[in-house]
């Protein structure tokens, strides 16, 4: 059982995510899934196929950390599972965002396979929570797409076991994860993350 006033807490902040991100550009249709946590046990993750610009509150559930439904007959994310990886590897985590913006596709498309992205040298790289210099690399890992999500999941919690401090990854020609502490952090990564990413294309497009 879980708390109903921390789950409409949850779920409200959701809702607002999803205006914000649409807004942005980094949510189109109904492409992206969205997730915080209400306790130990269970997180609120959007129902699959919502408009994530004008999501209400039916547009929520609750699924244990298992991705199971709870006391809900709707059919949470397809990406559920890589959602809740995150939350059982750390019990820190307290929402995930995934996102669908047209610089993390493209870049995503671009970079080589089998090594993360660096980041290193941009002052904006301290709008991530524990990143305190300019000079630190902030790895960003590229995953192939595939409709298998267990596979993915367990890709993704393999890597991110060893290296508890990177925030985010790509998925190849389809968008980013990351999380944080509270919805406001995990925003402000989106955010992040999307300079970051901008930068990286322009400094594609001029070394060319
Ligand atoms: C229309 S985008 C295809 C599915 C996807 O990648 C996504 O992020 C949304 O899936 P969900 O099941 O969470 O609606
Ligand atoms: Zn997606």
């Amino acid at each position: 059982m879980f708390d109903v006033t921390r789950y409409a807490i949850a779920a409200q902040s959701i809702i607002d995510a999803g205006r914000f991100l649409y807004g942005r550009g980094w949510s189109p249709a109904t492409s992206s899934n969205y997730s915080a946590r209400i306790d130990d046990e269970h997180i609120a993750v959007t129902v699959s196929g919502r408009h994530k610009g004008q999501l209400v509150a039916g547009d929520v559930m609750v699924v244990d950390l298992a991705g199971n439904a709870v006391q809900s007959n709707a059919r949470s994310s397809a990406e559920t599972r890589l959602h809740t990886v995150l939350y059982q590897a750390f019990p820190e985590v307290g929402a995930v965002l995934h996102t669908h913006s047209v610089k993390a596709t493209v870049l995503s498309r671009l970079l080589p396979a089998g090594e993360p992205l660096k980041l290193q040298g941009y002052e904006l790289q301290k709008a991530f929570a524990g990143i305190d210099t300019h000079e630190s690399e902030l790895l960003v890992p590229v995953f192939d797409n595939t409709q298998d999500i267990p596979s993915l999941a367990r890709q993704a919690g393999e890597w991110f076991r060893q290296h508890p401090q990177q925030p985010g990854y790509l998925i190849r020609g389809h968008g980013l994860y990351t999380w944080g502490r509270t919805m406001s952090d995990c925003l402000r990564h989106v955010e992040a993350f999307e300079f970051l990413f901008e930068c990286e294309l322009e400094t594609m497009r001029v070394r060319r």
